[in-house]
């Protein structure tokens, strides 16, 4: 449907860049708005169906990629609780829950073309204030910035509605230190303990300790120090500088560490109700295998159902902080493993495997060393409903049928959307 579009410079010279307005007609899995003009489908991030927005659009090979510039006339369900850039979904917290379930319904039918039912999406606990991690750059003329998504443009950070408090304290104390000499700033904080750690990206450590002390002085639980990595944060040496090294949080029952430097899931409880239903579909076993583990917490929440459980992650890190944590808790039925997730056949026989790959989802090689290992039971967490959908098809056409789904709400206000989803052999 569109209701009026408007060229409004479509004299441009090479006609490539256009100022238009448009009416979105729906939001696409990724989190775009699309509108149909004259001149293409038209894609734009942050724009919500029903509104008549003006957009500078680019011409791409197949459609139009537009900038927001001005909403003429917002949805009623708009609602802008003061969002940081990159905050995509600008809607009342109940709307946003059938626009996700959406993602993923969509995703199922037309990349893997299959009827298994979508279960009721799993709101986030905390619609505000939920996420436990952030990375900033810093801007300019001082101050915290995040990033604007496909810009180079940086806006300062006084304060973002997303952010647990601890972290908002952080920041507000961060703001009035003279940051130099560094690329970026991490933070992870607590809801356990309230603690939050502050990872300084760029520049040499030795150059920071100093500083790291000061902020420990100042509060801060703990400060790591990562070299600037062209393949990402904390991907290359890290050093741990002051205070306290890990902290603990609170996955459901389980505590477990976390630190700056390496991953786990920023909206604790949200997660921890995924993993208590991961765990209740797995079932009980012999033998379970996690790939792409991080420090184990799903394994922990499988090892009350499965005799042995074996963690793999390619993260050394990772590996460490899980295998503290599993003597702390004496969980002696989990082992971890340093380990690339394409080489999951050595790994095997195992009556489960789950994987949580990151977005690019499961590599082909991956994939194939998985039916490998002939799992009577496949969990599968993923955090792209495209590229998980691409993988289930794949699995279906290997012999898996798809039992379970269900999209978990891990990141209000934005597009990201979380699956649960639980496959079984089925020749
Ligand atoms: C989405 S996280 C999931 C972690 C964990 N399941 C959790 O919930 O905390 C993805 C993990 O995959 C790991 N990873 C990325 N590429 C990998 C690979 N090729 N082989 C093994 N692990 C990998 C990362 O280190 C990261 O811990």
């Amino acid at each position: 449907m569109i209701i009026r579009v408007r060229v409004l410079n479509a004299n441009r010279v090479d006609c490539k860049v256009m100022d238009l307005e448009a009416v979105i007609e729906k939001l696409v899995p990724g989190g775009l708005g699309l509108a149909r003009t004259p001149e293409g489908v038209l894609l734009v991030r942050g724009a919500l169906p029903g509104e008549r927005v003006r957009v500078r659009a680019e011409r791409k090979k197949n459609h139009l990629e537009g900038e927001l510039l001005e909403v003429l006339e917002p949805s009623p369900d708009r609602e802008d609780p003061g969002l940081p850039p990159g905050a995509d979904l600008p809607l009342g917290y109940e709307a946003q829950l059938p626009v996700k379930e959406g993602f993923v319904r969509e995703s199922l039918a037309r990349v893997a073309r299959l009827e298994t039912e979508v279960q009721p999406i799993h709101p986030s606990p905390a619609p505000l204030g939920y996420r436990t991690a952030a990375q900033f750059a810093l801007h300019p003329l001082g101050g915290l910035a995040y990033r604007v998504p496909g810009s180079d443009e940086l806006v300062r950070v006084e304060d973002d509605p997303l952010l647990a408090e601890p972290l908002r304290k952080a920041l507000r104390l961060l703001n009035t230190w003279p940051l130099v000499g560094l690329e970026e700033v991490a933070l992870r904080g607590s809801l356990l303990t309230g603690g939050v750690q502050v990872g300084l990206v760029g520049g040499k450590a030795r150059h920071f300790r100093k500083a790291a002390e000061g902020l420990v002085e100042a509060g801060i639980a703990g400060v790591w120090w990562g070299a600037a990595d062209p393949r990402g944060r904390f991907r290359g040496p890290t050093r741990f500088l002051a205070g306290k090294e890990t902290l603990l949080e609170r996955y459901g029952e389980l505590e477990v560490q976390v630190d700056v430097v390496s991953f786990a899931q920023v909206n604790p409880p949200a997660a921890a109700a995924l993993y208590a239903e991961a765990a209740k579909l797995a079932g009980t076993g012999e033998s379970a295998l996690e790939l792409y583990g991080g420090s184990g917490v799903l394994g922990f929440f499988l090892a009350q159902g499965y005799a042995r459980v074996t963690v793999t992650d390619l993260n050394r890190r990772s590996i460490e902080k899980g295998r503290a944590d599993a003597a702390r808790l004496g969980l002696a039925n989990v082992r971890f493993a340093r380990a690339d997730a394409r080489e999951a056949a050595r790994f095997g026989p195992a009556e489960l495997v789950a994987v949580d790959p990151p977005r690019s989802g499961l590599a082909r090689e991956t994939l194939a060393a998985l039916v490998e290992l002939k799992p009577e039971k496949i969990i599968y967490v993923a955090c792209d409903p495209a590229t998980w959908a691409r993988d289930v098809a794949r699995l279906a056409e290997r012999g898996y049928r798809l039992e379970f789904v269900r999209p978990y709400d891990f990141f209000p206000y934005t597009h990201h959307v979380e699956v649960l989803s639980y496959l079984t052999k089925s020749t």
